[in-house]
């Protein structure tokens, strides 16, 4: 099955009620290939999956006003069922709140919040069991890659979730490069492609290979109107997950890399 172009817009912790809302506005009044709008047949290849994520606060307001063929995705859960763990946001209210989406294991939530592989894994787990979709990220350091393990961190990381997910449907994986994060520094589309295919791989090795033919695996890190296009075009790149560039309206034009032939 052909995988679905997927583009994410990572909000992260930024905007105010005014802020969120014009950004809304520019997504509802984009023309861009997407689901309900084309709808047929012969142009299914050429859609793709768009999914917001703006902090938890304005999921609600951003969930009623964005435009029915795009779709809502919270940037983190608790582990497990809710209850007293202050200030965390239980998989069970996206639930309630019919949001379907969650990212889990962003780096800055490994990095500054010392979440590990399991917590990770976990999590990714927990969420899963609950149906929500999950946008599940991995990535190296600029360290770690001048040290040559990218693959072994990223395969640790992919392990730790596979080893507790059996339903793959509803995973996407994200791949991005802790130093290309928020750093003007994209990957190359080459170094892209290198990780995305090394990661295919070890899905197919590991897992299995309709698994690893069928799940999406997008890039982040610097990813912005400019840069897109050659990057959509690598064979393994699937979409992307966006950080600064999902607030302004050349998201647009990343969404619409969806149509760019593969090399
Ligand atoms: O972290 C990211 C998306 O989750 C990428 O952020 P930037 O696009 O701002 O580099």
């Amino acid at each position: 099955m052909a995988r679905k172009f997927f583009v994410g817009g990572n909000w992260k912790c930024n905007g105010t009620t005014g802020e969120v809302k014009k950004i809304v506005t520019t997504l509802n009044e984009a023309e861009v290939p997407s689901e309900d709008v084309v709808g047929s047949l012969i142009l299914f290849f050429w859609v793709a999956e768009v999914v917001v994520s703006p902090p938890f606060v304005f999921l609600p307001l951003v969930k009623s006003l964005l435009r029915s063929d795009f779709h809502v995705a919270a940037q983190n859960c608790w582990v497990r069922k809710g209850g007293a763990f202050t200030g965390e946001i239980s998989a069970e209210m996206l639930v309630n709140l019919g949001i379907p989406w969650v990212i889990l294991g962003h780096s800055e939530r490994r990095a500054i919040l010392n979440e590990s592989n399991d917590f990770v894994g976990d999590k990714v787990a927990y969420a899963l069991s609950l149906g929500l979709k999950v946008i599940a990220c991995i990535g190296e350091t600029l360290e770690q890659r001048e040290s040559g393990s990218t693959m072994a961190v990223v395969a640790a990381q992919t392990k730790a979730i596979a080893d507790k997910v059996s339903n793959w449907d509803n995973v996407v994986f994200a791949y991005e490069p802790v130093w290309a994060i928020g750093t003007g520094k994209v990957a190359t589309p080459a170094q892209a492609q290198e990780v995305h295919c090394e990661l295919r791989k070890w899905l197919k090795e590991n897992v299995g290979a309709e698994i690893a033919a069928s799940t999406r695996i997008i890039y982040g890190g610097s990813v912005n109107g400019a840069n897109c296009k050659e990057l959509a075009a690598q064979r393994d790149v699937d979409g992307f997950l966006v950080g600064g560039a999902s607030l302004k309206p050349e998201f647009i034009d990343i969404i619409k890399s969806a149509t760019v032939k593969k090399n």
